[in-house]
């Protein structure tokens, strides 16, 4: 048996398509499109093309974007001082800063700056605690986009053995209070859990989100599982070429899986999909 390929480009293709249907409806009432504010410090290449792709399918939703590009060693006071200013402007809807920040600048003191009714990323602590305590909030982009597929997969979630491998803020976290607000039994691994296998092996659900290539053995997983593969580690092929891997090891668990998302072309295009469904969310919010 071999899994069904989760396709999160054909999924977000459809958010997409959802969000321009919402943003030409609020456009018909407010006369404005939704404004979004994108910032990149420094010329990281990985973080240059996320920002383009985002540029470029905001503005193909119907929304407007602005880029604000700073140089890597631009002061914390100057990024401070910019979100200032995205905040008190009124045709900013949503503003998102691109991470990682350079090493000089603390993230946490960036995205507490925020306004939090226009944190699309949904990484301000107003937010996080929102969606913690099960109130309406901007939920960050990746894990909102994999609890779709995950439902699309599943259908009902309720008393499904979940496991989150990675305890981030921007993934880990949030995702486990997704799933458990789903009513999913939901366990969170870490580096320092013991007996990875072993949790892996419970799981109906595993959702990978620790940055280490191929980390989880296909041999680890409950037959039938769903595997969401949040990774993007780039790694050197046997032909010396680069190229795409995630944080589960493919070929391994395609056989054992029931749902498996690739890399690429999984969670990835969901990311930006989402961004596009929290703008508009936060448009609607302030209308
Ligand atoms: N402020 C934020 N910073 C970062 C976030 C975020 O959500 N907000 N997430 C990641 C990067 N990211 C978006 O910013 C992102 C990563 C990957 C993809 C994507 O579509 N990946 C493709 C492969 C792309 C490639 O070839 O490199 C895929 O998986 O199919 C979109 C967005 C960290 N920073």
């Amino acid at each position: 048996m071999s899994a069904i390929l989760i396709d999160g480009k054909a999924r977000a293709a459809r958010l997409r398509a959802e969000v321009a249907l919402g943003v030409a409806e609020i456009v018909s009432v407010r006369g404005r499109a939704p404004g979004l504010a994108v910032v990149l410090v420094g010329e990281d290449p990985a973080s240059s093309v996320y920002v383009r792709n985002k540029g470029v399918a905001t503005r193909e939703a119907g929304m407007v974007s602005v880029e604000h590009k700073l140089p890597a060693d631009v002061g914390e006071d100057a990024l401070l001082a910019l979100v200032a200013t995205l905040n008190a402007d009124d045709a900013v809807d949503g503003i998102l800063v691109q991470l990682p920040l350079p090493r000089h600048i603390d993230a946490d003191k960036v995205i507490a700056a925020l306004d939090p009714a226009k944190d699309v990323d949904g990484f301000h602590p107003v937010n996080a605690g929102r969606l913690m305590i099960g109130q309406p909030a901007l939920v960050p982009c990746t894990p909102k986009g994999c609890l779709m597929l995950i439902e699309e997969a599943l259908g009902d979630l309720s008393g499904r053995e979940a496991l989150v491998i990675g305890r981030s803020s921007i993934v880990g976290k949030p995702m486990a209070a997704l799933l458990t607000a789903k009513s999913a039994t939901v366990t969170v691994a870490h580096s320092r859990t013991r007996d990875l296998a072993g949790h892996v092996a419970r799981a109906e659900i595993v959702v990978a989100a620790v940055g280490i290539p191929a980390m989880v053995q296909g041999e680890w997983l409950r037959p039938g599982a769903c595997v969401i593969d949040v990774g993007i580690n780039r790694v050197v092929g046997a032909d010396g070429k680069g190229r795409l891997v995630g944080d589960v090891d493919f070929a391994s668990a395609l056989p054992r899986a029931g749902w498996i998302t690739p890399v690429p072309g999984g969670v990835g295009p969901m990311t930006i999909a989402c961004l596009l469904a929290n703008t508009l969310q936060a448009a609607r919010a302030r209308a």
